[in-house]
């Protein structure tokens, strides 16, 4: 079988092909001479699988793209406080490249932005470290998210940091006021370097699919980048990642994403997917005019939007089953507040015996749609109830976690308090939990 997302892929590369709206970055002499009509679309899901179209295994700079990932290996090397010291977390409103900074504190206001990947840059590693050694570090963690060795594309390199005033200046501007303490050119060196990692569409796709696991590798399940640390990046890349477009892709596209002057564009949509795409011809912004086509398009096609949210506590209690004075809730899935929510409101109705008015009716036939429990859970937990009342009152609820994957700290909380309750109506509770889900948290 053809898989329909290949499909879907391939038409969306065939529908942008020939449009060749945007220019060329000019100030990379590199980058003013690839070729322009390449395009490479990838997709791949938190669960490992990569789809991929058109140019997906061409190699181009990383550029911008980077940003996001030196940023999570500073926040994993020196922890939040010592980056947030020097790099703050506010969306500019400006060019990536604008020679601006914080008024009072002189911090870059983001590190999605140039002034920031570069204080970005500095903090890599340690204080000690050599600047090869922060290169180092950059380039094993890309080649890890990317699961395949990447390389400095040398020659980009040499092109970036022969025209790199620019950086050069805000490297200079950072120092002055003690942001970065190495040499300027030591620093803007190491961060080009780490702008010229080759990687393609499909990288990018797996990259983005790994913040948006919450670190997670999607291929090997490995922990690459901590769970809070992928909370940072992913929150201020779609705060900043589109620079001063940030605000409408936001409201447009709704996927925290991060542009690359290569023509690089990666998208982290959290729980979901990771997006990549290669076009080299930019927009007003510097950002790729076809990548950003793409990921309005796939916002659009695949409903990807961050905002777009469902009632997903319901979804919890998926059976209620009861064997005389036993009650089994059989629970599934992701327990967060919202499905803790749902665990708890369904004992307290085990507990008391009662019909309580919870949003749906337990009288009538009809049962308004609801997210307290999936409809199967919300018939079944009436059942049970009900037969409470014929059948005497419930001595026994059995949480069955068989099927859940996984439970938040809040999760377990809310649900300890709820059997612990339970137990002190008089109902003895039993917690069938064969994968440990509880002890994980
Ligand atoms: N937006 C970008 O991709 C900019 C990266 C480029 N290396 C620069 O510093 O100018």
């Amino acid at each position: 079988m053809r898989h329909p997302i290949q499909d879907y892929l391939r038409s969306l590369h065939d529908s942008l092909r020939d449009s060749n709206e945007g220019e060329l970055a000019q100030y990379i002499p590199t980058l003013a001479t690839a070729d322009p009509d390449r395009l490479g679309i990838a997709l791949a899901t938190v669960t490992g699988h990569l789809y991929s179209a058109g140019d997906d295994e061409t190699e181009f700079t990383i550029q911008s793209v980077s940003k996001p990932f030196g940023y999570a290996a500073a926040l994993m090397d020196r922890g939040r406080a010592e980056v947030d010291a020097r790099v703050a977390l506010n969306p500019s409103g400006e060019a990536f490249n604008e020679l601006s900074l914080e008024a009072e504190s002189h911090r870059p206001d983001n590190a999605m932005i140039n002034a920031g990947a570069i204080a970005v840059h500095q903090l890599l590693v340690g204080p000690d470290a050599r600047p090869q050694e922060r290169i180092d570090r950059l380039v094993s963690l890309l080649s890890a998210l990317a699961g395949r060795p990447l390389r400095v594309d040398q020659e980009s390199y040499e092109a970036e940091l022969a025209t790199a005033d620019r950086n050069l200046s805000l490297g200079h501007m950072m120092r002055s006021h003690g942001i970065i303490q190495d040499r300027a050119e030591d620093v803007v060196a190491g961060y080009i370097a780490q702008c010229s990692v080759l990687v393609t569409a499909r990288d990018l796709a797996l990259m983005g699919a790994c913040l948006a696991a919450g670190g997670l590798h999607p291929l090997t399940g490995e922990r690459v980048i901590a769970a809070r640390v992928a909370r940072q990046v992913l929150s201020v890349m779609s705060s900043s990642g589109m620079y001063d477009d940030a605000g409408q892709w936001l409201v447009d596209v709704g996927i925290p994403a991060k542009s690359g002057v290569a023509g690089g564009v990666l998208g982290a949509l959290p729980g979901q997917v990771g997006i990549g795409v290669f076009s080299p011809r930019l927009d007003a912004h510097g950002s790729s005019l076809r990548g950003v086509r793409v990921c309005r398009r796939m916002s659009e096609d695949l409903n990807l939007h961050i905002m777009e949210a469902d009632a997903l506590g319901g979804t919890v209690v998926r059976h209620v089953s009861r064997e005389g004075a036993s009650v089994r809730l059989h629970l599934q899935g992701v327990i967060r507040f919202g499905g803790a929510d749902a665990v708890v409101s369904a004992l307290a109705d085990l507990g008391t015996g009662e019909r309580r008015q919870r949003g749906w009716s337990w009288d009538g036939d009809e049962h308004p749609d609801v997210a307290a429990c999936t409809a199967v859970g919300r018939g079944a937990l009436e059942d049970a109830v009900a037969a409470g009342e014929e059948d005497g009152a419930i001595e026994e609820v059995v949480l069955n976690l068989e099927r859940v994957d996984r439970v938040t700290e809040v999760g377990r909380r809310l649900m300890a308090e709820g059997v612990h309750r339970l137990e002190a109506d008089g109902v003895r509770v039993r917690i069938d939990d064969p994968d440990g889900v509880l002890a994980e948290v």
